[in-house]
């Protein structure tokens, strides 16, 4: 069972205190939803990670924990084993007492792509809506952050993150929360939003927008990354039932048409930082993650496109403020 009373105690003091009015009822009955038996399973799995701190940890530069003595063999193998039991793990690498958890996405190459643009994290509460596994959350905490909240609706995303999270000593400093960003009250209270490969999962771009600049602090600062296509103020894709075999892909808008729909949402001070394609190096299979990733969803004679014929993802990252 995850216990989320940390949590509570730490917002029932800050600026984050009005969700208490209805976070426990909403946690509690997700908890009644989503017990199943996989769900014992993964929190059986945390339950057998052994409390741990490291001796030094480095969030700065990857997510690194290490002890001056290393495991014993046999300690680092059940480890292995545990952590293997909540895959596949889409989000990291994580690199935990020389266990390199390799997951399917080099989720440091977003971050170093983003955080020369963005404001300093330093002393800042901030959201990432989006957080799967939490490696960005973590990241979060190693540029500065003093609280660093998730949310996701996964479960086996948040048993990722409470396995993690037990790995680097118990951190109380960031926190997953399992509900979508829909199902936040309006908190107007982060410094920093970050929503990264979420807009195109939702069916209704302008509303995701309203639900994130509802979460910001006034001035505070929004970063947004998405998938976007070639084209004009006037253009964004919507595929038929698949793009690059994802089933839940809606709209992947333009450079011009995303900025255009940041303003339509009252955002200022609009800027793109970073324009890159995906590379199958950047998201590949692993052991950590052995199904069919990015070279398999590719156009095999012709990677400038997708499988059905799409333009192959390219991302931006926006930063705006409310
Ligand atoms: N309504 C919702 N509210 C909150 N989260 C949601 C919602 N719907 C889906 N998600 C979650 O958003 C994440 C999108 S993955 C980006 C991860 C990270 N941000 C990254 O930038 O690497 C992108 C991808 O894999 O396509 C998943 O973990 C979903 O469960």
């Amino acid at each position: 069972m995850i216990n989320f009373g940390n949590f509570y105690q730490i917002i029932a003091k800050n600026e984050l205190a009005s969700w208490l009015e209805t976070l426990p009822a909403q946690l509690s009955a997700w908890q009644k939803q989503n017990i199943d038996s996989r769900f014992n399973h993964w929190t059986n799995s945390i339950d057998h990670l052994p409390n741990i701190k490291p001796d030094v940890l480095d969030l700065l530069h990857s997510v690194t924990a290490k002890n001056h003595t290393p495991l014993s063999e046999g300690e680092s193998k059940r480890i292995t084993h545990l952590l293997m039991s909540l895959s596949p793990w889409r989000k990291g690498p994580f690199s935990l007492y020389d266990i390199a958890l390799d997951a399917e996405w080099r989720s440091d190459w977003k971050w170093q792509r983003l955080i020369p643009h963005i404001r300093s994290l330093e002393g800042k509460t901030v959201l990432d809506v989006g957080c799967n596994s939490g490696y960005h959350l973590w990241r979060m905490i190693g540029a500065g952050a003093k609280l660093a909240v998730g949310i996701d609706p996964m479960p086996l995303f948040l048993c990722q993150f409470e396995a993690i999270r037990k790995l680097l000593g118990n951190d109380q400093r960031a926190h997953f929360i399992p509900v979508g960003i829909e199902d936040m009250p309006k908190l107007n209270a982060f410094d920093t939003v970050f929503s990264m490969g979420v807009l195109y999962h939702r069916r209704s771009p302008l509303d995701h927008l309203f639900q994130l600049k509802d979460q910001l602090s006034a001035n505070g600062q929004l970063i947004l990354e998405t998938l976007v296509i070639d084209g004009d103020e006037h253009q964004a894709l919507m595929p038929g039932e698949r793009y690059a075999q994802m089933r839940n892909v809606y709209f992947i808008p333009s450079i011009p048409t995303m900025v255009n729909w940041l303003a339509k949402c009252g955002f200022k001070d609009i800027k793109v930082v970073d324009i890159s394609y995906t590379s199958v190096d950047e998201q590949r299979k692993t052991d950590w993650m052995t199904s069919d990733s990015l070279v398999d969803f590719l156009d095999p004679s012709d990677h400038r496109k997708t499988i059905e014929g799409y333009p192959a993802p390219m991302r931006a990252v926006f930063i705006a403020n409310k």
